[in-house]
Order: C-alpha cells, then structure tokens, then sequence
C-alpha cells in the first residue's frame, strides 16, 4: 500500500442532529356538532372535520415552523334555531403536507398514504349533530394524536457527481448487486444496498444518480435526484480524491471544490437538508498521489476561509462544510470500507439516540401540560462553523470508529 496506510476518521465539523424533520406528531380533533332543537324537530349542524392534503413543494420543517403548537381543532356545528332548524356544518380544517408521506396513529396503525399532489386522508371526523334520533344530543369530533412520516427510501444516500465511485462503493458496501427500487412517489429509481451487520442490523444505502453542478437549476436529474436526498436519514458525499471534470468543455474541479459544489447544490436546493449529518468519503485512495491530495484536501476542509477564494463567490457554500467523519477509501480496493461501515453504523446509532431523547423530553413536557419547546434558533452561521472547528475534538473526542485516534492505523 505504500506511504499510504492510514485512515483519518476524526469529525471535521460536527453537525447538530435533528433539524431535518422527518417525522411530526399533531393533535387533531373534529368539531363537535351542534344541538338539535326538539321543541320543533330542528337538526344541528354536523362538525367540521380534519384532512391531510398532500401539496408539492411542502416540508414537514415548514409545518413544523408554522405551527409551533401542531393542535388542529376543526369548527363546531351550529345549534338550530327557530330561524336556521338545520344548523349550519362547522368547518374542516386542511393540513398541507409534503407528498410521499405516510400518516399513522400515534401506536403506528395507518391512516392512510399520501403519494401525489391533491391525495388526502380524512384524520378526524367531525361530530354529528344532535336530531331526533339522538335525542337532539350532539356528538365530539374525532380527538387524537397523529403522526406524518416522510416515506424514507434509505438510511444513507450517496451524493457525489459521476465518476467519482458510487456504485462501486455501494456494491463494495453491500456485497450483491444493489436492487432497483421502484416507488409510487417518484419517477427515479435510486439503487438500494443494503449494510449488514454482525448483530443483524441491517443499514440501508442508496445511490441516487444523475447530479451534476447545475442540479438546483434543475439541470441533468437536477430535481429529481435533489428531491430523493430528502428521503435519507443521513448523507455520504463521495469525491474522487484525484477531483473531477464532467467533459473537456467544463472546469477540472479538485477535491476540495467538489466538496464545495456538492454542498452548494444543496443549498441552493433546499438549505434544510444541510442539517442532516453527513460523512464525507474520499474515494480512489489507491491512486498515485492520492496520500499527498488526501492531506492537501484535510487542510482545505479544516481551514476553509483560507480556501475559500479558489472558486468564484456564488459556488462557494455560505454555511461552510460539515461533516461528522472524513473517511478515505478505495472501493476498488476494499481499503477503509470496513472503518466506513464502523462510522456509518455509529452516526445512525447516535441520530436514533439524539431524536428518541428529544421525543421523550418532547412526551414529558406535554404530560406536564407545557408547551412543547421549540428548538432554540441556531447561533449565526460564521460563529458555527467557526466554534465547531476550534472545539469540535475537544468537546467530542475523535468518534472510534474502529479507532479511538484521531489517526488510525490500518
Ligand atoms: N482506481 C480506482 N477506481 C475506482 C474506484 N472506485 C471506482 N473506480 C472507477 O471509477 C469509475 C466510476 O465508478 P462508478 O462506481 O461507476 O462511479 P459513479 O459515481 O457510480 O458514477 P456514475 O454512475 O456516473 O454516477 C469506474 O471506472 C470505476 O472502476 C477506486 O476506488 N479506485
């Protein structure tokens, strides 16, 4: 292997988890209905219902954001009077949500699937209202909790542009031949691997194809595949240690840049998904030179403002670059790959800690009758990124990742 015989696993940045939302619980209730009126046989109205609606273009961050309180409460039906016998129906509420989403009770019974633009699903139906039948008694709407959950299509999704060796890695990764995935809710067909691990977990990994620089323009898949990064839990940018260059009319792009770009499409796509942990992978590490570009790249990562200059302003990321591990591979070779199934496993592990310990903060507040907490507003971009630079070993000690050194021997 050479000079080359060592693996760099320590965080260079480390991103908070989280503020990507791929689930929201809400309380919904349907209206009551209104009394009847016996004296002349008059009929309340009926309650108003609740429905989830899908729309295109929608996040569960934004429902999140603009409802911080996630109660729907649809409107009451009118008693009847001696002027209006038939009470007028109180009114539904409509919940807009993002298509691809499944909603289920809160013990996980679905409702129902929302997969295009339009469908809806009926969450809490109004209460009848009161009529001879009843006595002239009204009945409550529907009261319950629910959830919306985004349809994930894997764990971790690879983003990098062609060449740099992610269906190589994903075979590498996976042992077998990746399965085509087909979903109802999307026309690209990202190819799945799946992780297995010695306890039987078994960790999912899609390759989704087709980005190129231009991708939030909607060049190339541009959309399509920009859409589909959504619906991981977890990122893994794949560069090609020896950089990148689409065809002999487009710029050569090193390492170093093409992390940039990457993280650019993003951004300019949707800057929420910048939130989502990321591991950054550095393929071809059995090339000639790949050791000297490999230290060369570590430097630029870690002080970016210095490098910030080698591409022109508009491609550089305005957030900086995280990511939890850098991980150098060869996925021709099989060199680091073990060190990365270690580090992709301890990042999911982590996530699934972090969100099951705010769920039960979030449960304990809501027993208690407070309001939920809404996550405080992160601190200023430069001040982040700089922070989590400076202090990021101190404060979370090199993630053993099969290593507890920041540089592990193979
Ligand atoms: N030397 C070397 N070559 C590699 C390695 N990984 C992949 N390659 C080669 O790089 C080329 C591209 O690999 P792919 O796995 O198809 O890359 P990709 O990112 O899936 O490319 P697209 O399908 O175009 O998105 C192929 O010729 C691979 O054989 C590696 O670790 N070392």
């Amino acid at each position: 292997m050479g000079r080359y015989n060592m693996v760099w696993t320590s965080r260079i940045c480390f991103r908070k988890y989280g503020n990507f939302v791929d689930n929201l619980r809400l309380y919904v209730r349907g209206g009551s209905g209104g009394m009847g009126l016996p004296r002349l046989g008059g009929q309340g109205g009926k309650g108003g219902s609740i429905w989830v609606t899908a729309k295109d273009g929608l996040t569960l961050k934004k429902i999140k954001d603009k409802y911080p309180h996630r109660r729907f409460v649809a409107g009451t039906g009118a008693n009847s009077s001696v002027r209006t016998l038939k009470g007028e129906n109180g009114e539904d509420v409509e919940i807009l949500a993002p298509v691809g989403i499944v909603v289920t009770t809160d013990e996980g019974a679905v409702i129902g699937e929302l997969n295009a633009e339009g469908e809806k699903v009926l969450v809490a139906k109004g209460g009848i209202g009161g009529a001879h039948y009843s006595g002239f008694l009204p009945s409550k709407g529907k009261a319950r909790q629910i959830r919306l959950d985004l349809k994930l299509i894997a764990d971790v999704g690879l983003v990098g542009f062609p060449n740099a060796g992610k269906s190589s890695l994903l075979s590498t990764l996976s042992h077998a031949k990746p399965q085509i995935a087909n979903y109802p809710f999307t026309t690209l067909r990202p190819e799945i691997g799946k992780i297995m691990y010695d306890d039987y977990r078994q960790v999912s990994v899609a390759d989704l194809p087709g980005l190129i620089e231009g991708a939030h323009m909607n060049k190339g898949m541009g959309h399509k595949f920009l859409k589909h990064v959504e619906r991981t839990k977890q990122l893994m940018f794949v560069v090609d240690i020896c950089g990148f260059q689409l065809s002999s009319k487009t710029p050569f792009r090193s390492a170093f840049e093409t992390v940039q770009l990457l993280t650019k499409e993003l951004e300019l796509y949707k800057e929420e998904l910048l939130s989502k942990p990321a591991l950054l992978v550095v393929n071809k590490m059995d090339l000639p030179e790949a050791e000297m570009l490999l230290q060369e790249l570590l430097d630029q990562l870690q002080n970016q403002d210095d490098y910030k200059s080698l591409l022109p302003e508009d491609l550089v990321p305005k957030s900086g670059l995280g990511f939890r591990h850098v991980v150098p591979i060869s996925a021709a070779t099989g060199l680091g790959v073990e060190e990365l199934k270690a580090c992709i496993r301890g990042s999911l592990d982590e996530q699934a800690a972090a969100q099951t310990e705010e769920e039960r903060t979030r449960r304990v507040q809501e027993l208690r009758g407070a309001r939920p907490p809404d996550r405080p507003p992160p601190p200023p971009e430069a001040a982040r990124v700089n922070l989590l630079f400076s202090d990021a070993n101190a404060r979370h000690p090199a993630h053993n990742c099969g290593s507890n050194a920041k540089l592990a021997h193979m």
